[in-house]
C-alpha cells in the first residue's frame, strides 16, 4: 500500500511562489508518486490559493485557532492534492505571503505560521476522514513548528522530517509569545523552542525532527561551519547523524525546451539552432543590440546572498569584453537602482526588468548564452538546473548546490566532453571577473561552447533520483518506529 505523507509548506508552485521553495513543494509530490508515496500538502489559504480551489470540501473546522475561526479545505489543483488552511483573519490579505505590499513583514507572522504548524500536527494526530499520514515532511521555518507541536503532543510517534531550504531565514521571535503558542512548559529550553533568549521556529523544528534534510550534499557540509551555520551550526553538528543532503531536481515537464509554450521557438540538444529565435526575442524584450555578442542573463532575487552587489560592480568589465546582459529580478532597492543605472549607462548592452515574471524567465533561459550566479551561499539553486536543461551555460560560484551540479570547464573536463559550465571561487570581484572573461572566450570557440551546452542538456536534473532518496528516508524512519 502506498505510504501516506503530509507535506507542510508556506508556498507551492503554481499557486503561490516567492522563490525556490515553491518549486520544490510543487514538484516533489509528483515525483514521490512514482515512489509509491501519496502526498497531501497543507498550505495557507492566501487569496491566490483560495481563488484557484474550485470545488473544495471542508475536512476540519476550528472555532478558535489562535483566536480566529478556520477551516481546512481539501481540493485538487493542477494534480496537487491540497489541504488549504482557510483562516481569513490570517491569510486573506493584500500583499505577499510574508508581508504587506510595501514589503514590511506582517507583525503577526509568528501567529500565522504557528497556526499552520498546529494544524499540521493536528492532522498528524487525528487524521482526516479516513486518511492519516504515516510520515510528516515540513519545509523551512514557516512550517518547522509542526515538528515541535508533534513532538510535544499526541502525534509524537509519527516520524517527522524538516527540510532546510535556506538557513538565513529562521523565524525568530521574542520569548513573550511562548505562552500563546500553546506548548507545554517543558517545550521551553535549549532542547525546545528557546533560541538565544527568544524563540526560534526553525531551531525548534531542527531539535524536534527525526531527520533533517537540506537541499544539496555540499550545503549539508557547509552548514556545519560557523560561516554558513548562521548560529545553528552547533545544533546541526550535534544532530549530524540525522542530517541528509538531498539535491533538488526540477519539474522536467514544466522546464522542457522541446515543449515549452512560454518560449518563441522550441528546440533540443540536436537542434540548438532553434535557440536563435529565442535570442532575438530576448534582445527585443530587453532593448539589447542584435549582434553575435554573448548574452549573460540574471534571474534572481536581488540580494546579498545571491552576490548581486558583486555583479553590479562587474558590469563595466562585462560590457568592456563586448558582452551583453539581461537582468530579471527584484529585491533590495539599492541593488535595483544600481542595475537600472547600469542599463542607462550602457544602452543596448544592458537591459533590466525589475519585478517577478515567470514566463519571461523561461524565454531568458532559452535565449541567453550564459546565466550568472555568483551566490555567497546557495543551498541548492534551481536556476542553474533550468539553465543546464535549456543550453544556457551556468557561470556559478563554487558553493552549496551550485558546486554539486555544474562541472567546471577545466582542461580535463573539456577534453573529456564533461564540462557543463564555469565554476569560480571565492565569491569575490576578482574571481567573478575571471569567470566572465573565461565565459566570453569559450563562447568564441563555437564547437567547444556547443559541446558544453549539449553536455549540460544531457545532465540529470530530474527529481527521479532525489525522490527515491526521500522515499528511502521516509521508509527508514517508519522502520525505526515500527
Ligand atoms: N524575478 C523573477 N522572475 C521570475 N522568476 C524568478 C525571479 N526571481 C527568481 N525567480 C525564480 O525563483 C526561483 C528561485 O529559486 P532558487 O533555488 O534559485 O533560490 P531561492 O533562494 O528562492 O530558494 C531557496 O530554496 C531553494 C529550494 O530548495 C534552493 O534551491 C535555494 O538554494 C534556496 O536559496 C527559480 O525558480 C527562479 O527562476
Amino acid at each position: 500500500m502506498a505510504m501516506k505523507l503530509l507535506s507542510v509548506a508556506s508556498e507551492i508552485y503554481p499557486l503561490v511562489k516567492t522563490g525556490g521553495l515553491a518549486d520544490v513543494a510543487g514538484a516533489l509530490p509528483g515525483a514521490l508518486a512514482a515512489q509509491d508515496v501519496q502526498v497531501r500538502t497543507l498550505v495557507p489559504g492566501y487569496p491566490g490559493v483560495i481563488a484557484r480551489l474550485g470545488k473544495a470540501k471542508v475536512v476540519r473546522r476550528y472555532e478558535a485557532l489562535f483566536g480566529v475561526p478556520a477551516t481546512v479545505l481539501a481540493a485538487s489543483v493542477d494534480g496537487l492534492d491540497l489541504l488549504v488552511l482557510d483562516a481569513p483573519d490570517f491569510y486573506a490579505r493584500e500583499g505577499g505571503p510574508y508581508g504587506d505590499p510595501a514589503g514590511n513583514e506582517w507583525p503577526d507572522n509568528w501567529r500565522r505560521f504557528a497556526a499552520l504548524s498546529q494544524v499540521g500536527a493536528d492532522i498528524a494526530a487525528e487524521g482526516l476522514k479516513g486518511w492519516r499520514p504515516d510520515v510528516v515532511h515540513v519545509h523551512d521555518w514557516q512550517a518547522a513548528m509542526t515538528a515541535a507541536y508533534m513532538r510535544f503532543g499526541p502525534a509524537h510517534g509519527v516520524p517527522k522530517v524538516v527540510t532546510i531550504h535556506n538557513l538565513a531565514f529562521q523565524g525568530r521571535f521574542g520569548a513573550d509569545i511562548f505562552a500563546a503558542l500553546g506548548l507545554p512548559q517543558e517545550a521551553w529550553g535549549v532542547d525546545g523552542v528557546e533560541y538565544y533568549g527568544g524563540i526560534g521556529y526553525l531551531k525548534a523544528g531542527l531539535v524536534s525532527a527525526d531527520a533533517i534534510t537540506t537541499v544539496s550534499p555540499t550545503y549539508a557540509e557547509e552548514i556545519r561551519s560557523p560561516v554558513h551555520g548562521m548560529g545553528l551550526d552547533g545544533l546541526i553538528n550535534g544532530r549530524v547523524d540525522r542530517l541528509h543532503g538531498i539535491l533538488n531536481g526540477v519539474d522536467t515537464d514544466i522546464w522542457n525546451p522541446a515543449n515549452d509554450a512560454l518560449i518563441s521557438k522550441t528546440y533540443s540538444a540536436r537542434s540548438l539552432g532553434g535557440r536563435m529565435a529565442n535570442r532575438r526575442a530576448l534582445e527585443s524584450r530587453f532593448g539589447l543590440d542584435h549582434d553575435g555578442a554573448p548574452i549573460f542573463i540574471i534571474v534572481s532575487r536581488l540580494t546579498w546572498q545571491k552576490g548581486m552587489d558583486l555583479l553590479v560592480d562587474a558590469i563595466d568589465h562585462l560590457v568592456g569584453l563586448g558582452a551583453k546582459l539581461a537582468v530579471l529580478g527584484s529585491g533590495d532597492h539599492p541593488l535595483e537602482g544600481a542595475f537600472l543605472g547600469a542599463a542607462d549607462r550602457h544602452r543596448g548592452r544592458i537591459g533590466v526588468q525589475i519585478g517577478y515574471d515567470e514566463p519571461l524567465s523561461h524565454l531568458m533561459q532559452a535565449g541567453g548564452d550564459a546565466i550568472l550566479i555568483p551566490s555567497r551561499f546557495e543551498p541548492c539553486g534551481l536556476t542553474q538546473l533550468y539553465a543546464l536543461r535549456y543550453g544556457c551555460v551556468p557561470v556559478v560560484a563554487r558553493v552549496g548546490g551550485l558546486a554539486d551540479t555544474v562541472i567546471d570547464a577545466n582542461e580535463a573536463a573539456l577534453a573529456a566532453g564533461a564540462a557543463t559550465g564555469i565554476v569560480f571561487a571565492p565569491s569575490d570581484p576578482l574571481a567573478l571577473h575571471g569567470a566572465i572573461g573565461r565565459a566570453v572566450r569559450l563562447h568564441g570557440q563555437r564547437p567547444v561552447w556547443q559541446a558544453m551546452q549539449r553536455a549540460g542538456m544531457r545532465s540529470e536534473v530530474s527529481w527521479d533520483h532525489s525522490a527515491a532518496r526521500y522515499a528511502a528516508l521516509y521508509r527508514a524512519l517508519l522502520a525505526e518506529v515500527a
